[in-house]
């Protein structure tokens, strides 16, 4: 646990301006409760020996603004340090996942991606805001009672040994509360996925008439995590019993050592106002033991996926792009992991500059991977792939990618507008070469027609459109990437038989002088490609048009 919340405390290594910030203002903002209960006390006592107590008064009134003031910039700086430092840490975890998983989270529980990206992200503020911050204010608060009462060791000791058994506590319990926030952590993860999945597929849970089950389930994951939750919250509770009652062994340490008059008025009364002010500070502490484990458990569950090795490594110097576009496959043996089916066994391609290649292939054949094997989502187990003779190992994912435009099976459309998902593929892209894509996957009649045109929101997930429409959005914006390569997969997926024979007959014109890789399960008949090559067991076989 504790490596696991040091690297992220690395992680946040830019943001340790604004992070040690908060924890000085929240030192000082601890220690101007103290000053404040030891003018008083002071004061008090100064009263009681009738000595008046007016320097104290005196001293006190600054402080009764300045307490709040420190307590408002504690909560913005410290507030604002996490704030940057979990947009930090979400943005590494992106580019992380990103890296690690290039081929889609379908695979790999994207419920589970999400629940990490969200939840376990803001689960470790707790390391700053809950566990580090009252931790250190605290510690300050009590080094400073013990040395505010240091005239008279024996009455330092009875105040402040007790106090530091109270910060002390909680760090010793978060250990054993581990195992606990891992549960908690865990069964939020399957709440998330409990709730999202049948929600995602409302229509399917719906028409199976499974909402029942559906629901049952989500009652079973949210019952185990309020278990898992009411296991950790024990511990908690515990910590906090066990700091209270340090605390109070410090005020009645303080109070037995007034009684027996062994001291000075004054040093009496400022030990027991001293007991009174740390004990405010150190009522947060105790929590800090259960946010600590569960930041741990967090911080353990992010590092697993982000530490994962990738599945392709970025070369050190990446070859500069060749001329030539021809792709070739040589002798490529791919599974997508150890204990998985062997997809492509030895197979070889030659897919030639300009050309235009049908790959067809039974559902499963390995169809897609090839195409995500030449974009470097995966990389070959045997063989290589090479571009103009390069092999693409030695290429950096960026370049390759900019040579090669996909239509992926599942292509996704994003939330904002037709304009913005198009120029995803080409920022820069004018109007019109949006309104000459949309024509071309036979649109642009239907965008124009809407009040917002260009402009119209997708909805999430390309909501707005039906499937068929958000299909073809997808497809223009393949078509205005300028990539000298195309890879179409299943381009016809979601479309009516006319439009997708309307839009495979204009293909050949779209694409002009380009190389295209038409992945589909049949051809209609319009496409006109130059070869056509069949994919089984593993190896391409030339196939009849
Ligand atoms: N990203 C991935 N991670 C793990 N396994 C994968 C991944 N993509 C595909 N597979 C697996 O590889 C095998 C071949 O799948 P692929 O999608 O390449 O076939 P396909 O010919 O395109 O099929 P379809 O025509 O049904 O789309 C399948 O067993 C599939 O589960």
């Amino acid at each position: 646990m504790r490596q696991d919340l040091m690297r992220i405390w690395g992680l946040w290594a830019t943001r340790r301006g604004w992070l040690l910030g908060g924890l000085a203002v929240a030192v000082l903002s601890a220690l101007s409760a103290v000053a404040l209960l030891a003018l008083a006390g002071q004061g008090v006592a100064a009263g009681v020996a009738g000595a008046g107590g007016a320097v104290a008064l005196l001293l006190t009134r600054p402080m009764v603004l300045i307490r709040p003031a420190l307590r408002w910039a504690e909560r913005m700086v410290s507030h604002e340090a996490t704030f940057r430092a979990l947009a930090d840490t979400r943005v590494w975890f992106f580019r992380r996942l990103a890296e690690r998983m290039p081929a889609g989270l379908g695979h790999t529980g994207a419920g589970d991606a999400r629940a990490r990206m969200i939840a376990d992200i803001e689960a470790l503020d707790g390391l700053y805001l809950r566990a580090l911050l009252p931790a250190v204010a605290a510690a300050a608060v009590v080094l400073v009672t013990a040395l505010l009462l240091g005239a008279n060791p024996g009455l330092a000791a009875l105040v402040a040994l007790p106090l530091a058994l109270a910060i002390l506590l909680p760090i010793w319990l978060a250990r054993s509360a581990a195992p606990a926030a891992e549960a908690v952590t865990e069964a939020r993860g399957a709440v998330h996925r409990a709730a999202l999945d049948p929600l995602l597929g409302l229509t399917e849970t719906l028409a199976n008439n499974a909402e029942t089950r559906a629901a049952d389930r989500l009652a079973a994951a949210t019952g185990a995590m309020h278990a898992a939750e009411r296991r950790l919250s024990r511990r908690s509770a515990l910590g906090g019993s066990l700091g209270t009652l340090c605390a109070q062994a410090a005020l009645l340490g303080a109070l037995g050592w007034a009684l027996s008059g062994s001291g000075g008025l004054g040093l009496a009364v400022l030990g027991l106002f001293l007991a009174l002010a740390a004990g405010e500070t150190l009522a947060l502490v105790p929590r800090a033991g259960a946010s600590l484990a569960s930041a741990g458990a967090a911080a353990r569950r992010l590092l697993a996926l982000a530490d994962a090795p990738p599945p392709v490594l970025e070369p050190d110097a990446p070859a500069p792009l060749p001329r030539g576009n021809t792709l070739r496959f040589e002798g490529v043996t791919f599974s997508w992991g150890e204990g998985r089916d062997t997809v492509l066994r030895g197979l070889d391609l030659e897919w030639r500059e300009g050309e235009r290649l049908a790959l067809l292939g039974a559902s499963g054949a390995g169809k897609s991977t090839l195409a995500r094997l030449m974009l470097k989502f995966a990389a070959p187990d045997a063989g290589r792939i090479t571009l103009g003779g390069q092999d693409i190992a030695g290429l950096a994912a960026p370049d390759l990618r900019g040579r090669i435009a996909c239509l992926a099976q599942d292509a996704r459309i994003f939330e904002g507008s037709v304009a913005e998902n198009l120029r995803i593929a080409a920022p820069a892209a004018p109007d019109a070469a949006l309104w000459r894509v949309l024509a071309q996957v036979g649109m642009a009649e239907f965008i124009r027609s809407l009040p917002a045109g260009l402009d119209t929101d997708c909805g999430e997930g390309g909501s707005r459109f039906s499937g068929g429409q958000a299909r073809r959005i997808a497809l223009a914006r393949a078509l205005l990437q300028s990539a000298p390569l195309l890879v179409l997969d299943e381009p016809g997926w979601g479309l009516d038989a006319e439009t997708e024979r309307a839009f495979l007959a204009v293909l050949e014109e779209a694409t002009r002088g380009r190389s295209v890789l038409l992945i589909t399960h049949r051809l209609v008949g319009v496409e006109r490609p130059d070869r056509v090559l069949r994919l089984v067991g593993g190896r391409l076989f030339p196939a009849a048009a």
